[in-house]
């Protein structure tokens, strides 16, 4: 049985799923040192944002297969090594998006009426009217940075509540922006028209301090800023300094440069700053969200299934994925069949999408198809996450075509491989929404659902042979589940497709060869 460790708190929910396929141990609060002394043992590792997943870690961690962040920043995981290791990184793209919108809009409403400040002096006994006096977010300008999936709820929320919407996203189009009821505009407008600014971008270089003490200096002076995307988009001591000047008078900030907060200007200013600890995900539902979407994710991993949100793996979000799911298996299935006819080494894979699949994104089944490919020389070593680049490393060219005219069925794949022993092809479809079914092999119609065990043979279409090949099967124990036999013209060439119950034994394929009329036979396991 497969071992999932768990290093930070997730919901009951995600466990549940996860204890279905693996042994499940929760540790939580691990040094660095105690996690790489035990992450050797585990398939799955999963996390929220209070483990930091370095080189070192996933390098310790030899067999694992996937790390699953339930949220979903990944700036935690060391993405690049993960992808280099074959192990695939998921997250839960939108688990928590309405948990973070409305912390943001909580924030800004707390600053706004001072309500953190004014809670305590009520508690400590006093009744303060005059200090606590706010002011109305009714008909003031917000300005949104990143109109993602947070940024545009907040948009919607904060458009209800009658306020005046700016946004930056250099990234969302004019006509997207204005659908969400935003003139889209640069950061130095935003910062200048803005009586809230809000932060809804991932910490990248390019937005690390992108609030900075130039741009504090731009802001109106009563404006307030609320940071609940990630620690360092914003620079603490700029920001400290605005705050004590005067240059702004507020800030609400959920997330820092280092969590927790240790030592900090940022704790010592008053009234004008409310501190909370990551709290954006930290609601009932969006903890049993992102614990089932992730927990969901492992387990299908861990029982050789794709991740619907694997962040390391191109060309598969969530929506391509449900979509192409089925036809991602078709793929595999057709990569580790063609593999195993063509035998030796690879160097050409040509995949044509036919009929309807030909109008399919094709990135996804090229990977899936060299995943099946490569899993005669790789087995485990190859996933989603590394099968390209291992495809790429080994010389193996890939050519994609599409051709929307074939319409033997609705819709269907082929792939042809060629190596050093020569060149051998394999048609499959889909009939109903997932059951796999060859329709060809190297140019000879069948109709075959695949299974583990095949045999197939190229032979003389002639009387008896079928019966000599099952006497021969028979007196190695062989037991035949089904046979087929694909033909263009009578009494011409064929092949014969059998399932088997059993492996075959070691040597019956010389035997086979020597029956007259047969002149090659491949075995294959699926
Ligand atoms: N505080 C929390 O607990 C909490 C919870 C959930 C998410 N988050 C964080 O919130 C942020 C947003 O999450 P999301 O789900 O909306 O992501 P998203 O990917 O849906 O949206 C991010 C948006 O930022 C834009 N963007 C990227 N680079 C930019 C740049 N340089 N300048 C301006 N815009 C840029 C993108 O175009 C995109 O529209 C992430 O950092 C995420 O980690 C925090
Ligand atoms: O990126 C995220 O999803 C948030 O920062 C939430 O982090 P958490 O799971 O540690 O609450």
């Amino acid at each position: 049985m497969s071992k999932v460790l768990v290093s930070d708190p997730i919901d009951q929910a995600g466990i549940d799923i996860l204890s279905q396929v693996a042994t499940v141990d929760v540790k939580t609060n691990l040094k660095p040192e105690e996690l790489i002394s035990i992450i050797g043992e585990y398939d799955a590792l999963m996390i929220r944002s209070g483990t930091r997943v370095t080189q070192e870690i996933i390098e310790a961690g030899t067999n694992l297969k996937i790390i699953g962040r339930a949220g979903v920043g990944v700036d935690n995981v060391h993405v690049p090594t993960a992808t280099r290791h074959g192990i695939v990184v998921v997250n839960s793209p939108e688990g928590n998006t309405i948990a973070a919108a409305e912390h943001a809009i909580a924030m800004m409403l707390a600053l706004s009426r001072h309500i953190p400040d004014a809670n305590a002096s009520v508690k400590r006994g006093e009744w303060d009217r005059k200090t606590f006096v706010g002011t109305e977010v009714y008909k003031k300008t917000l300005g949104i940075v990143g109109l993602g999936k947070i940024g545009s709820h907040v948009a919607a929320v904060a458009k209800a509540m009658g306020m005046k919407l700016l946004a930056f996203d250099p990234f969302i189009s004019t006509e997207r922006a204005e659908q969400i009821g935003c003139q889209l505009v640069d950061m130095d407008l935003l910062a200048q028209q803005a009586d809230y600014i809000t932060l809804h971008i991932p910490k990248t270089p390019e937005t690390t301090h992108l609030i900075n003490a130039e741009l504090l200096a731009k802001m109106k002076p009563n404006a307030r800023i609320i940071n609940c995307a990630r620690g360092g988009i914003i620079d603490e001591d700029a920001l400290a300094n605005a705050l004590k000047s005067g240059q702004i008078i507020g800030a609400a900030i959920d997330v820092f440069e280092s969590e927790p907060l240790g030592e900090s200007k940022l704790r010592d200013i008053g009234k004008e700053i409310i501190l909370t600890p990551h709290l954006g995900a930290s609601t009932a539902e969006a903890q049993v969200n992102v614990a089932i979407d992730v927990a969901e994710q492992i387990r299908d991993v861990l029982l050789g299934l794709p991740a619907r949100s694997a962040v390391n793996i191109p060309g598969l979000g969530p929506d391509v994925l449900e979509e192409l799911k089925p036809y991602m298996q078709l793929a595999e299935t057709l990569g580790k069949l063609v593999g195993q006819l063509a035998g030796g080494r690879v160097e050409l894979l040509n995949i044509r999408l036919q009929g309807e699949l030909a109008t399919n994104t094709s990135q996804p089944l090229v990977i899936a198809s060299l995943k099946g490919l490569l899993h005669q020389a790789l087995r485990e070593r190859v996933n989603y996450v590394n099968a390209s680049i291992e495809a790429k490393e080994r010389g193996i060219r890939v050519i994609e075509t599409r051709d929307a005219s074939i319409r033997d069925y609705s819709g269907s794949l082929h792939l042809e491989a060629t190596g050093n022993l020569g060149t051998h092809a394999v048609t499959g479809v889909l009939l109903g929404d997932s059951e796999i079914h060859l329709t060809n092999i190297d140019g000879f119609p069948i109709n075959v659902p695949p299974s583990q065990h095949m045999l197939f043979t190229l032979h003389r279409d002639m009387p008896g042979i079928i019966g000599k090949l099952g006497s021969l099967l028979g007196s190695f124990n062989v037991n035949i589940a089904s046979m087929q036999v694909g033909r263009k013209i009578v009494r011409g060439d064929a092949v014969m497709t059998l399932s088997l119950d059993d492996p075959l034994p070691d040597g019956i394929l010389a035997e086979i060869i020597k029956v007259p009329g047969i002149r090659d036979a491949y075995t294959v396991t699926l």
